[in-house]
């Protein structure tokens, strides 16, 4: 391994210097570093307590405020033409010229026209300049989000909020509010000119309004609340589907497609009936102010004609009364539905603030914290080289089980340590405790001396290598599966890789070799090709620490001996930590550790925990017995 480029970290072996990590630590040097409160991102989606759609729009504003001034000086436009074909009327039935009203009318049309399209436009490239930053900036965030607070949420209810609810939240941003300022520019335009041309027909056309709009109002504010509701179905029904989508071979095996299948309709059908209420209340809102705009036509046409036949009125008074009154209807109309649509927003935005104010880790990546440890002297005179538990306490969020409970023993800078116990035990917990997925409640890890809540947790995580249970490979070819955490390595280094992972002729058959894709899951691979890949890659990073979990579980004996090789070679240059199951590949580990019910039952070598530990002894007849019987 000696061939891994210095650039990824690989330098820290177990003969090299140990780290000054305290003095490497940046701006966390001395706190519990990468769990500080105030995030170093730059978000427009940190939007305080309540969620403001304002706020939300972020550098947009500039692009929503022309685009609403495009609209406003459009519906100026549109204001404007009834009163000119009033003009056009008059002129008419006074025998004046006509010219100048119908060239004054064409100007309005065709300058209607395109302030509307430019309009629409400016206002599409916001709303889509908007929920292009609130998904770049929430995707950033979930993934560099503190791993207690992203467990404990859905993710298919993240995936909802991500997908629908910013589209939501982009119509509310932009169409909803450009609609109502217009709109409102609209009615309130269009009531001060009724005004000015007759106040009698214009009582009598708000009385008739009045009530409707009132009821709209209130049918508004219901669309909100079954709004949040639907959401909220929605959220869980992409939940339920990514489960049963994720666990589709067992539920193959189990023979469950019908039962999940019933489940997932049962959650559609929720989903169904609080959009069905969504739409009731919001189809209730057309019909309302249909019946408030005939009625007020009904009397404006009868009140206006009584006025016009007794001379009050002139005709073409009463025609540009009665246009204004039907270029009131579409705006009001509108007016009421963005209400209801910024309504339906604002529960999106409100499900996306939510999201956007998920703690995050705060020097995961990037930053004085990105640096790579470099061989400087010691922190402390006293440290020790190597990893150690010392006291430490845990229970996992929300439960007030003592998961591990007061668990110390050291791990050398080099060698195998295996830690064997029964299921349930703590063994996996320890591993997460060590990449600071969690951290302890009380007692320290430390690495060459220092705790390692000290450390910057990107600093941390590449000199500490993990395979966890699943091998997960993703979507790629093996090529790029293995330079994940270290893109920069080379042919070299991946051959180097690959050799200590017992993979070459394995990769050599593949058809396109390192370039061969492979599917989800790393499907293309065995069970035991897919663990050692997942090494290689781990080693490519150069890790002081290498954690296997349960390296050995689905492995055949052949499979087993290249592992056992492989770790072999391994922890001649890193500290290889095992979670063993198979005591028979962990006989010749430097220390073993057996852990039972979160504390330390013993720690030692195969030979002495054989003469001296019951449950060491224990697992290996059980192990034995389970051996004859596969
Ligand atoms: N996310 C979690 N939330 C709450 N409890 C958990 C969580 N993960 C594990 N536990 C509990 O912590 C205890 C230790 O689990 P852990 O997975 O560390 O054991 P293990 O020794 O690795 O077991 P196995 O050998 O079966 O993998 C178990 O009782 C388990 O139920």
């Amino acid at each position: 391994m000696s061939d891994l480029p210095a650039g990824r970290g690989r330098h820290t072996r177990p003969q090299d210097p140990p780290v000054n990590l305290a003095k490497e630590g940046g701006p966390g040097g001395g706190r519990r570093a990468g769990h500080r409160a105030v995030p170093q991102l730059n978000l427009h989606l940190l939007w305080g307590e309540g969620a403001k759609p304002w706020r939300a729009m972020g550098r947009h504003r500039r692009l929503v405020l022309l685009g609403i001034f495009l609209g406003l000086v459009g519906a100026g436009t549109s204001l404007a033409q009834p009163a000119v074909i009033g003009q056009l009327v008059g002129a008419v039935g006074e025998g004046r010229s006509v010219t100048g009203p119908i060239l004054v009318g064409a100007a309005l049309f065709i300058a209607d026209a395109a302030l509307g399209a430019l309009h629409s436009y400016v206002i599409g490239l916001a709303g889509e300049n908007i929920v292009y930053d609130i998904r770049r900036t929430l995707a950033s965030r979930l993934l560099r989000s503190r791993f207690k607070a992203y467990s404990g949420l859905q993710q298919g209810d993240v995936f909802s909020r991500m997908v629908s609810d910013t589209m939501l939240a982009r119509s509310t941003m932009t169409h909803a509010i450009d609609s109502i300022l217009n709109n409102s520019f609209l009615v309130i335009g269009g009531i001060a000119l009724m005004a000015w041309i007759d106040t009698v027909l214009l009582a009598a056309t708000l009385a008739c309004l009045g009530v409707t709009s009132a009821v709209s109002l209130w049918l508004a504010r219901g669309v909100r609340r079954v709004s949040v509701l639907n959401q909220a179905d929605l959220g869980t029904f992409g939940s339920a589907l990514l489960r049963v989508l994720g666990a589709m071979p067992t539920v193959k095996a189990s023979r469950a497609e019908s039962r999940e299948a019933e489940g997932i309709a049962a959650i559609a059908r929720r989903a169904r009936k609080s959009g069905i209420k969504v739409t009731v209340m919001s189809s209730l809102l057309d019909p309302t102010m249909s019946i408030g705009t005939q009625l007020a036509l009904t009397v404006v046409i009868g009140l206006g004609a009584a006025r016009t036949a007794t001379g009050a009125m002139p005709t073409a008074d009463l025609t540009a009364f009665i246009l204004y009154l039907f270029y009131l209807v579409a705006p009001l109309l509108t007016l009421f539905e963005s209400i209801a649509q910024f309504q339906i927003g604002r529960a999106s935005v409100d499900r996306l603030a939510e999201l956007g104010r998920i703690e995050v880790e705060t020097d995961a990546v990037g930053g004085p914290s990105a640096e790579r440890p470099r061989g400087v002297r010691p922190l402390r005179r006293d440290y020790e080289p190597g990893l150690r538990f010392d006291g430490v306490r845990f229970s996992y969020p929300g439960s007030d089980k003592m998961v591990l409970d007061g668990v110390s023993f050291s791990v050398p800078p080099g060698g195998l340590t295996a830690i064997v116990g029964p299921s349930g035990g703590g063994k996996s917990t320890l591993f997460q405790l060590i990449e600071r997925l969690f951290d302890p409640v009380s007692g320290a890890i430390r690495i060459d001396g220092t705790d390692i809540t000290d450390l910057p947790l990107n600093q941390l995580r590449s000199i500490v290598g993990y395979v966890d249970q699943d091998h997960t490979l993703l979507r790629g070819t093996v090529r790029e599966n293995l330079t994940y955490s270290a893109p920069d390595a080379d042919d070299k280094d991946i051959a180097e890789a690959l050799r200590m992972a017992n993979l070459t002729e394995v990769i050599a058959a593949l058809p396109h070799g390192l370039d061969t894709e492979l599917g989800d899951r790393g499907a293309g691979l065995s069970g035991g090709q897919r663990q050692r890949l997942a090494i290689a890659r781990t080693l490519l990073q150069a890790p002081r620490f290498l954690l296997l979990d349960e390296a050995t579980a689905n492995l055949d004996t052949e499979s087993e001996n290249a592992l056992r090789d492989s770790i072999a070679m391994i922890s001649g240059f890193c500290a290889v930590i095992a979670i063993a199951h198979r005591l028979s590949t962990v006989t010749e580990a430097q220390q073993i550790v057996v852990l039972d019910r979160g504390r330390v039952h013993a720690v030692g070598t195969h030979d002495e925990l054989h003469r001296h530990s019951d449950l060491y002894r224990r697992l290996a007849r059980l192990q034995a017995l389970s051996d004859v019987a596969s």
